[in-house]
């Protein structure tokens, strides 16, 4: 098992290359992808739409397999999914008949964890993202932003060592997207938990990433990887927008997903 808090690597993409094949026609999603992600890392995956962000995750995720080159989990070939590797779509991902606590603790119950320390476990998890109060309530009762917290805190009950989320937020309005962004950023520096990202838009990648890796447009390849200034545990919009090094770091980065950037050939890993 891994230990969450080495710097080693967790994920890694070797020469990935995927090909779709739709009525008859190849559509190359991904090109020469390289990309190594350490344990513990949260790293933000954004690009402009179609350039195959989704489907990087889906090969992490081992929903789907490259055409070449490889995706390593652990330094392992990935075959297949795996409970060490939780996704979080974008599609709300919650069991209607089931409560606040009863989705939250459902992967729980599957895993066969004790009663004792399943309560325990989702007691932290409401408090982490805010939902005291609303333990006994039914989906139907939640608002969208609320229903899209459980969806998350369910993904991280069963501590995977990986999490990747493919656009979670994309479809709660502008004002919860910033609240679930600060609880998400809370609920995994709490957790020590390696998260991907994925997201099409520049700020959100550059608020959550300790680095984001931008991508072209299709065929998606890494244009550069892009790191954060550490802002400590207290990272909030307010505090963000302020500086003047994350400015820089969000017009670079709009630079290189909008194919303007000067050297956006250079292809790098992430060490
Ligand atoms: N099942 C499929 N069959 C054929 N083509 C596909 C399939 N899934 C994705 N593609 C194509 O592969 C490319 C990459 O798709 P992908 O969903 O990975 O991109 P994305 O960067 O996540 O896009 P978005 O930001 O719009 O969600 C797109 O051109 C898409 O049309």
């Amino acid at each position: 098992m891994i230990q969450l808090n080495e710097r080693k690597p967790i994920l890694q993409a070797i020469n990935l290359r995927h090909e779709y094949e739709a009525r008859g026609e190849k559509i190359v999603a991904l090109q020469d992808v390289n990309l190594t992600i350490n344990a513990g890392d949260f790293v933000t995956v954004v690009g402009p739409s179609g350039c195959g962000k989704s489907t990087l995750a889906k090969i992490f995720a081992g929903l789907g397999t490259p055409t070449s080159g490889e995706a390593l989990y652990a330094g392992k070939p990935i075959n297949g999914p795996s409970a060490e590797r939780g996704m979080v779509f974008q599609e709300l991902a919650v069991l209607p008949w089931r409560t606040v606590v009863g989705n939250i603790g459902h992967g729980l119950e599957i895993a066969g964890v004790p009663k004792a320390e399943r309560e325990q476990r989702v007691a932290e998890l409401v408090q982490l993202i805010g939902l005291q109060g609303f333990e006994k309530k039914y989906p139907s009762e939640l608002s969208g932003g609320m229903r899209q917290r459980v969806a998350v805190a369910r993904t991280w009950a069963t501590r995977p060592p990986v999490i990747l989320m493919d656009e979670p937020f994309g479809a709660v309005d502008a004002i919860t997207r910033l609240t679930l962004q600060e609880e998400l950023i809370r609920l995994a520096r709490a957790t020590k938990q390696t998260v991907v990202f994925i997201t099409h838009s520049v700020e959100e990648a550059v608020f959550l990433g300790d680095y984001i890796v931008a991508m072209s447009s299709r065929p998606g390849r890494v244009l550069e990887i892009v790191p954060v200034p550490d802002m400590g545990i207290n990272r909030t919009w307010e505090k963000m927008i302020r500086d003047p090094r994350i400015e820089a770091i969000v017009s670079r980065v709009f630079e290189l997903v909008r194919g303007r950037a000067v050297d956006s050939s250079s292809e790098r890993q992430h060490a």
